[in-house]
This record gives C-alpha cells, sequence and structure tokens, in this order.
C-alpha cells in the first residue's frame, strides 16, 4: 500500500506538487498518469524518501520511507535516471545492490532469469541497449521480493516486444498481491495495463478510478449510421435530442444517443439501416483534452508563480479521493 496525504513539493516558487493525496492498494496495476512535467517524477521521489516534501506525508506500507528497516524488501524502485556503473557486469552490479541489504547470490540469479538476462549477465551493463538496461533496473528493483514495486515510466523508449513483457510482468506482479504503481504519459498503453488510474495535471490530482471508469467518462461515445434515407433519419433522431454530423450522403455520425435506440427509432420510421456501429473516440484525444489546461509550459501559472487550478473536471471513483473542490464536481 501506497499512501500520499496533502503531498506538495515546492521548488523556489515552482509548485512541482500541489496538496495531492491518494492510495495505491495492492492486488493490481496503478497507473500513474498526467503530461510532461505534471508532477509524477516528483510524486515518486518523495515517495520514496529522495527528497522532502514542503508539506503532506508519504507513506509506504505505512511507513516513512527513511523508516523501512530493509527498504529493498519492502519497496522496488525504477526511476528514470538509472544508476548504473557502466564498467560493471550487469550480473555484478545487481550482486553489489543485494549485499548492501543481505541478499544473497541465488535471488541475483532468480531476478536476472526472471527478466531475461541471465545471457547478458557477465556483460558490461554500459554496453546495454535501452531495454536491456530497463531489464536490469526492474531486476534490480525485484531483488528484495518487494511487495511494492514504483516504477517511473518503465516502457519508455522501448520497442513494442519490450512494452509487451513489462506490461505483462507489471500485470503477474499484481496478480501475485504486490502493490504496482506505475508512471507515464502514454495514454493508450496504461490503459491496456492499469487496472486503476490517478491522473494529474501541474501537480494536482485530476482523476483517480477504474481505468474502465475513467475511458467510460473520458471518451464520448459514439454511434456510425448508414442509411440510404440518412437525411430522413437524421431529423428523426435529431428530434429525439441526438446530435448529427452528416458524412455524405448516406452516412452519419451520432452523438448524445447510443446505437440501440438509434435502431428502434429508425424501425419504427420504417427507415432501413446499413449500419449500425457504436464507437468511442480515441483516448488518447480524451487524455490530451482532460489535461489539456495542465500542460506545464507556464502558460495557466499564476503571478505568484503557483499553479492555477486545472478547469478540467475531476474524475474521482475513490471515496477518499482527494480532489481539489474548485477542479469542479464529479461528473
Ligand atoms: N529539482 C528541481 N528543481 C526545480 N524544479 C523542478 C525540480 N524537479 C522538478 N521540477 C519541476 O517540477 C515540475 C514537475 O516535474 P516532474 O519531473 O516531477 O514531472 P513529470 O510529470 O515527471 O514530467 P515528465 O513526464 O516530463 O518526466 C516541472 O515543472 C519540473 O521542471
Amino acid at each position: 500500500m501506497i499512501e500520499a496525504e496533502h503531498l506538495t513539493k515546492r521548488y523556489g516558487d515552482k509548485t512541482a506538487v500541489d496538496d495531492l493525496s491518494f492510495t495505491v492498494v495492492p492486488g493490481r496495476v496503478t497507473g500513474f498518469l498526467g503530461p510532461n512535467g505534471a508532477g509524477k517524477s516528483t510524486t515518486m521521489r518523495l515517495l520514496l524518501g529522495l527528497d522532502r516534501p514542503t508539506r503532506g506525508d508519504a507513506r509506504i506500507a505505512g511507513r516513512h520511507y527513511r523508516d523501512l528497516p530493509a527498504p529493498m524488501r519492502v519497496v522496488g524502485a525504477l526511476l528514470e535516471a538509472r544508476a548504473v556503473h557502466t564498467g560493471r557486469s550487469a550480473y555484478n552490479h545487481l550482486l553489489c545492490l543485494a549485499q548492501t541489504q543481505g541478499i544473497g547470490r541465488r535471488r541475483v540469479d532468480e531476478v536476472a532469469d526472471l527478466v531475461g538476462l541471465t545471457d547478458v549477465a557477465r556483460k558490461r551493463a554500459g554496453g546495454f541497449s535501452l531495454g536491456m538496461g530497463q531489464r536490469l533496473g526492474i531486476a534490480a528493483a525485484l531483488l528484495g521480493d518487494p511487495s511494492v514495486l514504483i516504477l517511473d515510466e518503465p516502457v519508455n523508449g522501448l520497442d513494442p516486444e519490450g512494452i509487451v513483457w513489462i506490461r505483462t510482468l507489471m500485470q503477474r506482479l499484481a496478480a501475485q498481491g504486490r502493490t504496482v504503481f506505475v508512471s507515464s504519459h502514454l495514454m493508450n498503453e496504461m490503459a491496456v495495463t492499469a487496472d486503476h488510474l490517478i491522473v494529474i495535471g501541474r501537480g494536482r490530482l485530476i482523476a483517480d478510478c477504474s481505468t474502465e471508469e475513467f475511458i467510460e467518462r473520458s471518451t464520448e461515445k459514439m454511434v456510425i449510421v448508414r442509411s440510404p434515407d440518412a437525411a430522413r433519419l437524421a431529423d428523426v433522431l435529431a428530434a429525439e435530442g441526438a446530435k448529427i454530423t452528416p458524412d455524405g450522403d448516406t452516412a452519419l455520425t451520432v452523438t448524445h444517443m447510443e446505437a440501440p435506440r438509434v435502431g428502434e427509432l429508425a424501425a419504427a420510421e420504417r427507415i432501413v439501416l446499413h449500419e449500425l456501429t457504436p464507437r468511442r473516440g480515441s483516448l488518447e484525444a480524451a487524455f490530451m483534452e482532460l489535461t489539456r489546461d495542465s500542460v506545464e509550459y507556464g502558460a495557466g501559472t499564476g503571478p505568484d508563480g503557483t499553479a492555477v487550478p486545472p478547469p478540467a473536471p475531476a474524475v474521482d471513483g475513490a471515496s477518499d479521493g482527494a480532489a481539489p473542490a474548485e477542479q469542479g464536481e464529479n461528473r
């Protein structure tokens, strides 16, 4: 379990993390999403005791990181900046880390095997590709067999095979009952990896809900309809509250009405349909829209340097999700 309570971090007059409260529970993959500069890495650094919060509290397994007696046995972390001694072999890198925590060689062999590094374990880590480096970082995170994993952008720069590998591994680790907290700015990737999402923009909470709920709420449903009598159908649907965008003479894109209702109204008016297809808008587009005003490039920053709350409504599926009130009501 990971708990953040009113977590706030200021660098001078820059507020990187702004009154952020959330809980990450075991047994599922929780995606931590936000545009570049949203404060994801800073939050993870605060959780891991690498930085001190200006205000608020961060706990892992009920304790501050610094109070964990054997941290690697509780929490494994992969941060963006990889700290690998480039002249050392992958095996020796893992072994040195293991020795600091009294972890034996057998576990080093196990994790090297688990991440598929056994064949190259004796090679210099400095010569590793980005993908191999990520695998090594994950092996290091897993050394202590921790119940909590914090991974910052683990899919960054990976090829499709590497992405699928990490996705499967995270899901397996969560299925074993671990807490898996993974940051990304790639909405579509998180949508297929994470069960739950915490979305932030300019350091503030925008959404804390299941991935399913986020998709349901964030993407507009539409229906593609084809009919030889499209103009008459458009009038019928519009009269019942649907929003119609014609596409040529025979096709319509319908929003604000579900496909079954479109079919029922067409049948009632004896209008022939050649196609009736429910569609979702792009999740990436929905994410961009939701975080549009939270993208960090100075715009929207108050005169005192503090972030102006994003106008995007909070999507808050968690009972204790502390979305700031001024971000809007639940939808
Ligand atoms: N040590 C620091 N000193 C000053 N500002 C910082 C520091 N670390 C982070 N920031 C600022 O805090 C904000 C949040 O940065 P952070 O790296 O946490 O965002 P992020 O969501 O991880 O972004 P990305 O996806 O680009 O990695 C940014 O405006 C960043 O410039």
